[in-house]
């Protein structure tokens, strides 16, 4: 069997009285796209953030290729091969595009405030450029972040993510903002990358239509936990699911 990149397992965090992930468990595989949906509120950011050791769970462990990563912190998991892109935007608009992805790419071998210095080539000028085509943004490489659309910006955004070659890279609402039709660009710039890069991915993502399109296997949560999991075809059947949440 295939051993996973990622497996989490008995993972709980509460906010007080609120248990805002209880218990759960799954696994993402290699070249795997891993869905997690539910309603707002369900634990999926909570969930996100307890992998990327921006929070630290109450229980439970979290594995990254088999080894222990449940106390590390997001700059030395960036460093293990974890990436994630952000809800919001994380551009820098007064720098050009290119630079912000020379500049992530620093954040990766440098520290943090790497990211408020005048961005040196670092020799990173080729993996920038290739990605740059990549997410057919080579036209726009000189131009200041700012100025481009927001779906433009979302592009340079996830782009960034992709500088320091992950194996694993968490997406955070990929769509959210992002004009209707540029959504489908987006998955197939994803699968793309998925297949280019074999890298793994998990999305949260509220647009439906984009995670059954996308995902490999989808994890439903509800209340904090595993309502189901199972291919794009079960979700969709799942009864338990249609009552929950897709009934709504
Ligand atoms: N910092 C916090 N302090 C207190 N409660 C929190 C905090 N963060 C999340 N919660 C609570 O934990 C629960 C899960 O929230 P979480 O943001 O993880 O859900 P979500 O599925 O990501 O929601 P959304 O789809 O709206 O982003 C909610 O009841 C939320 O109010």
């Amino acid at each position: 069997m295939t051993a996973p990149v990622l497996q989490v397992r008995g993972v709980s965090r509460s906010y007080g009285a609120i248990r805002a992930v209880d218990d759960v468990s799954f696994e993402v595989l290699p070249g795997e796209i891993f869905g997690v949906i539910g309603p707002n509120g369900s634990g999926k950011t909570t969930l996100f953030n307890s992998v990327l050791g921006q929070i630290r769970p109450d229980t439970g462990r979290i594995e990254l290729k088999g080894e222990d990563i449940t106390r590390l912190d997001p700059v030395a998991l960036n460093r293990r091969g974890v990436g994630r892109t952000f809800q919001t935007l994380q551009v820098f608009g007064r720098m050009t595009v290119r630079d912000n992805l020379l500049v992530a790419a620093q954040e990766h071998h440098g520290s943090l405030w790497s990211r408020m210095a005048a961005p040196a080539d670092s020799g990173l000028g080729g993996k920038a450029d290739a990605l740059l085509a990549q997410f057919r943004l080579g036209h726009v490489a000189h131009r200041k972040a700012g100025e481009l659309s927001y779906g433009q910006q979302k592009l340079v955004d996830i782009a960034m993510a992709f500088m320091s070659d992950p194996d694993l890279v968490l997406l955070d609402e990929p769509c959210a903002g992002v004009n209707p039709s540029l959504v489908g660009g987006i998955g197939t710039l994803l699968r793309e990358l998925n297949r280019s890069r074999r890298s793994s991915f998990v999305v949260i993502e509220h647009n439906m239509d984009f995670v059954m399109d996308l995902c490999h296997r989808i994890l439903v949560m509800v209340e904090g936990r595993v309502l189901a999991l199972g291919t794009p075809a079960e979700i969709r059947a799942n009864t338990q699911v249609l009552d929950a949440y897709l009934g709504h």
